[in-house]
């Protein structure tokens, strides 16, 4: 038997031990498994409890199953689900009593969700939406996720694909009634209108991102600086709780520490780094080489000081640099930004003035993050592109409906070859007319049990 067309199962909740563990079994043998563990095909879509049992007759567990004949189920297939305890013995035993079924195997990471799309549950959108609902940590990942889930994109772009066939109809009808290929002006209008519509559709929702795709990843920021200025102490402060080791000594930090935060909403990856200095240690010059790597990589550098100096303020990459000075509850004078002694920095920067250690300043410094991450995402809340992937096919289409739009006027086959192409790449945005690589690149990188 093919494996696509065998019966497969996986443990579809969390790493056991648990209190209840969820094992999905989708194919043409699940009614059989069923049948098998629980004694009977129990009624459908009903929560049903029963004693598992394996071949010979003996107790699995105690259990919750449930029957979902295809097509009515979320890969389309039949779909049984148990609901078990979750002990790593249970679920060795059910698995064990699941995987001597013949025909039946265990399934491949994100293969339930594959033969859902391939049984016309889900376009490819959708699919991608619910892969960053699972790993979605902030709010805002969830939302833009649930977007994509429901199918936002997905619907726009089987409405575009509709449209373009209704133009290229229009096209059609002009080569058709002409003899010599020239298509009659009037003939050509509602065509042009209606390619333009939605090329400035197309183009519309591509400008309206921001950096949305960067929501799934997060933004990232880099505390950088000199040594013992209180890096150290600014990141376990941001992240309530000791990730970095603070001590007077200078060249304390050496490893890149990472800490992901959820601002607001928006997932922000702040990063703790060495003190920039020369040095001949070394270790910590590997260190301050690793600093500089990442603060080149930053989307923002928090440039920390501890004398109001933010001349040798750097960052290779092009990243804006905050200058934030550190310490002042060991400062006499008013060292705000507004007493204006801090150094006016260049344009994108700003200047904070906090303490690290007692806390003044930070309520502003976080706020100010937020603010950033806001306008760094966009307006990510109406975003309906968040992949490259779905972006690049987008791209792909509105520059074919443009090259349509130029052909019109030269030759009506050209113009209807390139309505095709923008018809193909949004096929491909839906997974329609996707080659079998493609797919599996997709789907390998979901879970197992998906
Ligand atoms: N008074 C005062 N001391 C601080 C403040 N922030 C940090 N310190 C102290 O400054 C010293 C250095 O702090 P760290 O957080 O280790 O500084 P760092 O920049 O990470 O140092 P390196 O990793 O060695 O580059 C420690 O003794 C901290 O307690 C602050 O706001 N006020
Ligand atoms: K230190
Ligand atoms: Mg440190």
């Amino acid at each position: 038997m093919h494996p696509r067309d065998q019966t497969i199962f996986a443990l579809s909740s969390g790493r056991p031990p648990s209190a209840i563990a969820i094992v999905r079994v989708s194919g043409s043998v699940a009614g059989e498994v069923l049948t098998s563990l629980a004694g009977k095909l129990p009624s459908p879509r009903q929560a049903n409890r029963v004693t598992l049992r394996d071949a010979e007759g003996r107790a699995i567990d105690d259990a919750v199953v449930l029957w979902f004949p295809g097509p009515g189920s979320a890969t389309g297939e039949d779909v049984a689900e148990f609901h078990v305890h979750g002990g790593r013995a249970v679920l060795a035993a059910l698995l064990t009593a699941v995987s001597v079924i013949p025909n039946v195997r265990a399934a491949e990471p994100g293969e339930f969700t594959r033969r859902g799309f391939e049984n016309g549950k889900l376009d490819l959108t959708e699919a991608e939406g619910l892969d960053d609902l699972i790993h979605a940590d902030t709010d805002r990942q969830r939302r833009q996720a649930l977007r994509q889930l429901q199918g936002l994109l997905g619907d726009r772009a089987r409405d575009w694909r509709e449209r373009i066939i209704e133009a290229s109809a229009l096209i059609e009808a002009g080569i058709d009634f002409s003899d010599e290929g020239d298509v009659p002006l009037e003939l050509q209008a509602p065509a042009l209108k209606a390619i333009r519509a939605l090329h400035d559709e197309i183009a519309r929702v591509l400008a309206a991102q921001g950096k949305a795709e960067r929501l799934r990843d997060g933004l990232v920021v880099a505390i950088a600086g000199p040594p013992n200025v209180g890096k150290s102490t600014l990141i376990n402060q941001l992240a309530r709780r000791d990730v970095a080791i603070v001590s007077p000594h200078a060249g304390t930090t050496r490893d890149v520490i990472e800490v992901q935060l959820d601002l607001d909403g928006y997932p922000v990856t702040v990063i703790d780094t060495a003190g920039i200095r020369e040095t001949d240690d070394p270790v910590e010059q590997e260190g301050v080489r690793r600093a500089r790597a990442r603060a080149e990589e930053a989307d923002l550098v928090l440039w920390l000081s501890d004398d109001g100096d933010s001349g040798d303020a750097q960052s290779a990459g092009a990243a804006p640099v905050w200058i934030v000075r550190n310490k002042i509850d060991l400062a006499t004078e008013d060292l705000s930004p507004a007493a204006g002694k801090a150094k006016a920095p260049e344009s994108g920067s700003r200047v904070f003035a906090i303490s690290a250690q007692r806390g003044d300043g930070l309520p502003d410094l976080i706020q100010a993050l937020v603010e950033f991450a806001g306008a760094f995402f966009g307006a990510s809340e109406g975003a309906l592109v968040t992949r490259a992937r779905q972006r690049e096919l987008l791209r792909q289409t509105a520059g074919s409906l443009q090259r349509s739009m130029e052909l019109l006027g030269e030759g009506e086959e050209l113009a209807a070859e390139e309505l095709r192409a923008a018809s193909y790449a949004l096929g491909r945005l839906l997974g329609r007319v996707d080659v079998e690589d493609v797919l599996g690149a997709i789907f390998q990188k979901f879970c197992i049990g998906k």
